[in-house]
């Protein structure tokens, strides 16, 4: 068992992020020091995955908030705005990186003190923010582990793209779930979809489970309705970038594929999200704005081009699940049937926990 995969840390007045661009051939790190260069490593997803680049803005708006040398507040507030702008021009789709700027702008507005004062204040609230993640996650595979087919067999759950330990601070989402599932000896396998054009469950998913002794089968983006009608795939779990307050679930592409082939052979089809990643200020899932990156990692997915010059492109990073597609959706306080989700977010929300 690894003593764990943390793909954002502090360390050493900086922010050590694993450079998950590299994986799984190499594992290294990068060492940020500043917003610009946290910045660029969101956009080019040496950190990538909900959660994550939600903690990772986190830090970013402390080392922006750092860099003010000045003792005036307005003067302070103002940086930080420009801070807080850069970090929301990185990536559009993952509700959780603002979610996380908003949080840290509120903590420096309600702290009084000091320009020196509020920048000790952002720090700890940004490792706040990241250990909760962690925590978050442990409980969405607790509660995850709950709603999963109660079959005497051990269950084959099959995941899109990462939503694991790297997609987060710690312990995943999706994969956090198959986590719990596989400790609680509850899982036989894992069948991890490559999930182009970035291959994140090829590169990303596979080597957590490798690395963890988790059994995984790596299924080429055309398998999953085939291994669903041969009976391999008990049930689906799969991350989320960001929910409306219908259920509707924007996710990696290729994600409302997984769903339409779940529903189509009755396999249970579960979302795994922090409270975080819904969104209640869009009443349904056609409103989130969907990614759109450069073609080049559809074209250019190595080394050799693999189609001909002339070509067009057309490179979605996510689409939209509807709610109807989806079991239910797997939270750190609960389970629950997308038409719930928003009496069950706000009620959560209403206690006192964090939003
Ligand atoms: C734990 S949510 C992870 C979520 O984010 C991924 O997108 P990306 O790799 O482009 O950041 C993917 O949609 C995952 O499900």
């Amino acid at each position: 068992m690894s003593q764990g995969i943390f793909p954002v840390q502090w360390h050493e007045e900086s922010v050590r992020l694993i450079d998950q661009t590299r994986l799984p051939a190499e594992y290294s790190v990068v060492d940020i020091h500043c917003v610009e260069d946290m910045a660029t490593a969101i956009t080019t997803m040496i950190v990538r995955g909900a959660p994550a680049i939600g903690v990772a803005a986190a830090f970013g708006m402390y080392l922006g908030a750092r860099d003010f040398s000045g003792s005036d507040l307005q003067e302070f507030f103002a940086h930080l705005d420009q801070v807080a702008t850069r970090l929301r021009q990185t990536r559009p789709t993952a509700v959780n990186l603002f979610w996380a700027i908003d949080k840290m702008s509120t903590a420096a507005q309600a702290c009084s003190g000091s320009v020196g004062e509020i920048q000790a204040h952002l720090l700890q609230t940004a490792q706040k923010i990241c250990a909760d993640d962690i925590r978050t996650c442990q409980q969405i595979g607790a509660h995850g582990l709950t709603a999963l087919p109660q079959t005497p067999e051990k269950l084959r759950i099959l995941t899109h793209c990462n939503a694991g330990a790297l997609a987060t601070a710690g312990y995943g989402t999706a994969l956090g779930v198959i986590r719990s599932a596989w400790a609680a000896g509850r899982l036989e396998r894992v069948y991890a979809d490559e999930t182009r054009p970035r291959w994140q469950g090829a590169k990303l998913t596979t080597w957590e489970c490798v690395q963890e002794g988790i059994p995984v089968t790596l299924l080429a983006d055309t398998m999953a309705a085939h291994c669903m009608q041969q009976g391999m795939i008990d049930a689906v779990v799969v991350g989320a970038d960001r929910i409306a307050a219908n259920g509707d679930t924007a996710n990696k592409i290729g994600t409302y594929s997984v769903a339409l082939a779940a529903q189509a052979h009755r396999i249970p089809f579960f979302i795994a999200a922090p409270a975080s990643t819904v969104d209640l200020n869009l009443p349904e899932g056609t409103l989130i704005p969907i990614e759109q990156r450069d073609p080049q990692e559809v074209y250019l997915p190595d080394t050799h081009r693999i189609c001909p010059e002339g070509v067009e492109f057309y490179n979605p990073a996510f689409d939209v699940t509807p709610a109807q597609f989806i079991k239910g959706i797997m939270t750190e306080f609960g389970v629950f049937p997308p038409a719930q989700l928003e009496a069950a977010i706000r009620s959560h929300l209403s206690s006192g926990n964090q939003g």
